[in-house]
């Protein structure tokens, strides 16, 4: 296990991640193609994952607010990038899914080739947040991506969902197979953050998370 994979963050970094989302959250665009993107706002984050793993879910409870995003049962709800304006710094994207939906096949296709070529080609874009039901691991569609943003040199970072569904024992063995995934990907954050937006545990440190990279980007 690295360093950061174990590193709580300190009372300051919390602070400043409470205080960022604690402010302002507004929905600002919705974009159903590479051609409708708004224009480049401040640092942007993105929300990627599979169909269901609780994306949108994630947007609300950072956020506090239960119907900033939409979210449902069945996979497929998000079907644009959606663009959040956080504190007036920074521009959150939820992403529709990658992998399965209760939709056809060519619409999920039309999905995973915007989410690709979004992901690479937006230069204020300073990371993206890998969702990974703890369920279910890492699956090829997964790792399909994971690809891509290693060889266009992306950072990312990998955030268990759901983990209210996960015993403590099968969490740790969840993170470490993970980290174990990550250690030769080179545009991987070497730390793996584990979420519920059912009882909130790592919200706090996915905020704190966040606010350390604004600060690293000088925003
Ligand atoms: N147990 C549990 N269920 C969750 C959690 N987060 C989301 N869910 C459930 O997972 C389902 C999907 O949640 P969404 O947030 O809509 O997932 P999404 O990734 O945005 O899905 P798409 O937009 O369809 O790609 C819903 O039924 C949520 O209630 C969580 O932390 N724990
Ligand atoms: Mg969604």
């Amino acid at each position: 296990m690295t360093e950061a994979a174990t590193d709580a963050p300190s009372p300051e970094l919390l602070e400043a991640g409470r205080l960022l989302f604690a402010g302002e959250a507004e929905f600002t665009a919705a974009a159903p193609a590479l051609g409708a993107l708004p224009p480049m706002e401040g640092v942007e984050i993105a929300f990627a994952g599979r169909s269901n793993v609780g994306k949108s879910s994630l947007v609300n409870a950072l956020t506090g607010r239960n119907t900033l995003a939409r979210t449902s049962h069945t996979p497929g709800r998000t079907q644009q990038l959606n663009f959040f304006r956080i504190g007036g710094r920074l521009m959150l994207v939820d992403m529709p899914g990658y992998g399965y939906a209760a939709v056809e096949k060519a619409k999920v296709e039309a999905w995973t080739q915007l989410i690709h070529a979004y992901l690479k080609g937006r230069s204020n874009l300073a990371r993206v947040y890998v969702l990974i039901d703890s369920r279910h691991g890492l699956k090829s569609i997964d790792t399909d991506l994971l690809d891509g943003l290693d060889k266009a040199a992306v950072s990312y970072q990998i955030v268990l969902t759901k983990g209210d569904a996960l015993k403590k024992s099968e969490i740790e063995r969840r993170i470490a197979g993970i980290q174990a995934a990550l250690a030769k990907r080179p545009a991987a954050y070497p730390e793996v953050l584990l979420t519920s937006s059912r009882d909130d545990r790592g919200v706090a440190e996915l905020r704190a998370s966040i606010a350390r990279l604004l600060q690293e980007r000088g925003a």
